[in-house]
């Protein structure tokens, strides 16, 4: 058999360059686009033959003003072709993902070949990357979930652990004081007797907003259970932890729950903890923390209590 004629060969490569769905091109040592297919000059949102013989920097700058193409998302378009250029021919090979502005993604590879050409290889990622969104939100919602309390919209206990453990550490070593508040709300079986469990929800849902609202990005909240909170607030000295405790006392006291047409009061207790040296761990902490908890519920509920590990 004869071998099949080089132009035949080429004829058939140029066919496939054309009929297929990916993207290529080569840019010259002066970085002058000097051939590509139909999908590439598409992807600068532009017509073959106006993508043809354009330099780089001129493709890009069109790119950016075009409905269509690459999203370039720069108000410094010069910055950015500066940067790009940096990375450009840093590297043998290259491969980055970006998106569209029809909102597609696509793998672009630049593979630098003789003499300081460029190959420019592109190809559809947008369902591997719808996947991918799906998996991160399913996964940041998993974590949610696992994290937060649904009713409360705080920690949970194991996930306020974890997080106080880490902080308490970390303001140990800085030598920074924390304060823990192990609040529980007073005679909370007698609100679920008189309003039933879903009026005791509506109180509790109304509690940790009312102490949500009332504190710091950086303060830890978590439900221990049942009626039982712990709020752990980094770099919060005694004086300061007090007067916490007492405001969020007075407004827990003051702020009426609405529920079904009625309205009543709730009051909480709050033992308050201080870390020093012989108090720095998440155990300690919280030990000495429920134990002035119970020491405001002996002395008559409806207030806090403080001492010294
Ligand atoms: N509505 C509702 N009630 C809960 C929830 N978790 C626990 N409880 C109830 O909270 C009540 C807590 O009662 P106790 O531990 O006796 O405490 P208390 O009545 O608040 O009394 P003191 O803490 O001593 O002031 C129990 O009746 C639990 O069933 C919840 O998620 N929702």
């Amino acid at each position: 058999m004869s071998p099949i004629p080089q132009e035949h060969i080429q004829k058939i490569i140029f066919q496939g360059i054309n009929l297929t769905d990916d993207c290529l091109g080569v840019f010259d040592d002066k970085d002058m686009l000097v051939f590509c297919n139909e999908n590439l000059a598409r992807l600068f949102g532009l017509p073959i033959e106006k993508a043809l013989n354009k330099y780089f920097d001129e493709i890009i700058r069109h790119c950016h003003a075009a409905p269509g193409g690459i999203n370039i998302e720069t108000d410094d378009i010069e910055q950015w072709i500066i940067d790009a250029n940096q990375k450009r021919r840093s590297q043998c090979f290259r491969a980055f993902e970006t998106d569209l502005k029809d909102g597609r993604w696509v793998l672009v590879t630049e593979q630098l070949v003789e003499d300081q050409h460029i190959f420019m290889y592109c190809s559809d990622i947008t369902d591997k990357k719808k996947y991918e969104f799906e998996i991160k939100k399913k996964s940041e919602e998993l974590f949610t979930l696992a994290t937060t309390d649904s009713l409360t919209q705080t920690y949970t206990r194991r996930h306020f652990y974890q997080q106080a453990e880490r902080e308490l550490s970390r303001c140990h070593r800085e030598d920074i004081t924390c304060a823990l508040l192990m609040i529980d709300l007073d005679y909370f079986k007698k609100i679920n007797d008189q309003y039933g469990h879903a009026g005791g929800d509506k109180a509790l849902e109304h509690f940790s907003k009312g102490i949500r609202q009332q504190l710091r990005e950086h303060d830890l909240v978590g439900r221990l259970g049942g009626e039982e909170f712990a709020i752990l607030l980094p770099g919060t000295d005694k004086s300061t932890s007090i007067q916490i405790a007492e405001r969020l006392r007075s407004t827990t006291e003051e702020n009426t729950v609405s529920y079904r047409g009625t309205s009543f009061n709730i009051s909480v207790s709050i033992g308050i903890a201080i870390s020093s040296n012989n108090c720095k761990t998440i155990d300690q902490i919280m030990c000495l923390a429920d134990n002035n908890l119970y020491k405001a519920k002996a002395n008559g509920r409806n207030q806090f209590y403080h001492s010294n590990a």
